[in-house]
């Protein structure tokens, strides 16, 4: 089976045209105000049409830390967002599922086993390193986990591997933790919040040639 990719931190044209050309199954927006990948609602729904035009589009994916219901629901009115990736509880990741009727992904840190989900009211599950203790942001550090802790994860939901992943070691991380899907943001990029074309290809060339499951 051939491993999907996300791509998350868009903030440009270029990003999002290579990740067309090289057919990513899933597209990432940025909505956390702090982050250095950080897009307006705005942005993203004009980067988003570009995309509507390939007869099978990528989906579409929001990130949102802790939001508020008034926060997704304007998002949801402005960007056409197939998933809501949530930094949040798995029970409010359940209330915003069933709130707002879109599919939901919750972001799971994880650093030894015990931490690994075991129930879920979400569609998805990301797992993804903890912060490091000087982050100021959740997620999109760069730092990696033991892959090999997922393997024998009697898993809830599908679920994708993140953090720290990029060109040269996403073939071993899928080979070590099993996974299906990954995820990837600060990797692929020549500097924070500017993505790297040539990354972004070599990344999905690199996830695709190896066969999961
Ligand atoms: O990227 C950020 O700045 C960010 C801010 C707040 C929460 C999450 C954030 N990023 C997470 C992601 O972009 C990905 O979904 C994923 O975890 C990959 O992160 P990375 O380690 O940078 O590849």
């Amino acid at each position: 089976m051939t491993v999907k990719v996300k791509i998350c931190g868009l903030t440009d044209e270029a990003g999002v045209r290579v990740c067309l050309e090289h057919r990513v199954d899933w597209l990432g927006f940025n909505f956390f105000t702090r982050s250095p990948r950080y897009v307006t609602l705005s942005r993203a729904a004009e980067l988003i049409r570009l995309v509507r035009i390939p007869a099978a589009p990528p989906g579409c994916v929001g990130l949102f830390v802790e939001p508020s219901d008034a926060e997704i629901a304007e998002a949801l009115r402005e960007v056409p967002l197939d998933v809501l990736q949530l930094y949040t509880s798995a029970e409010r990741a359940s209330e915003i599922r069933t709130k707002f009727g879109r599919k939901v992904w919750r972001s799971c840190p994880v650093s030894s086993e015990a931490d690994l989900p075991l129930t879920t009211g979400a569609d998805a599950l990301i797992i993804e390193s903890c912060p490091p203790p000087e982050a100021s942001r959740p997620g999109g550090n760069g730092a990696i986990f033991p892959w090999g802790l997922a393997h024998g994860w009697k898993a809830p939901a599908p679920w994708l591997l993140a953090g720290g992943l990029n060109p040269g070691n996403v073939a071993r991380a899928i080979v070590e933790s099993g996974a299906k899907a990954v995820d990837v943001s600060s990797g692929v990029e020549a500097a924070p919040g500017v993505k790297d074309s040539a990354a972004i290809a070599s990344f999905v060339i690199a996830a695709r040639q190896v066969v999961s499951g």
